[in-house]
């Protein structure tokens, strides 16, 4: 059986990554869009880094692919995007994934979600959904 430490560890190969701490200096500039892949119990339970867009792992292929009928716009801005989840396992898989796809500017926090929330790094709750 393949490893998942592998598959992290070959990801961490080919794509661009750094510790929260460092991606810190990326959120809130234009043209930059994190990404937050965790299922929406950790968000509820943990929060999330303010601002950023929540796609569960499991539809990120489907979210990217312009020409699925589930693309979201937010995947086609042409601009930078930091991936992460809890510890940067699933986002250096799902980094790779994007780049695979022709995602452009893709990066991924590679401490995750726990990474941001040691660096003191600000946290906001899960937007409630209208209505
Ligand atoms: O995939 S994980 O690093 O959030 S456990």
């Amino acid at each position: 059986m393949k490893r998942v430490k592998d598959m992290v560890a070959e990801a961490n190969a080919r794509v661009e990554h750094a510790p929260a701490a460092e991606m810190q200096a990326l959120h809130g500039q234009e043209g930059v869009t994190f990404v937050d892949l965790r299922d929406p119990r950790e968000l509820d339970r943990e929060g999330m880094i303010p601002g950023a867009f929540h796609c569960p792992r499991g539809m990120l292929e489907f979210w990217i692919d312009p020409e699925s009928p589930y693309a979201k716009p937010q995947f086609q801005t042409g601009g930078r995007f930091v991936f992460y989840c809890a510890s940067g396992w699933r986002s250096a898989l799902s980094a790779q994934v994007a780049m695979e796809m022709g995602l452009e500017g893709v990066s991924h926090i590679s401490d995750g979600f726990s990474g941001w929330k040691a660096a003191g790094a600000p946290i906001a709750e899960r937007p409630k959904k209208p209505g």
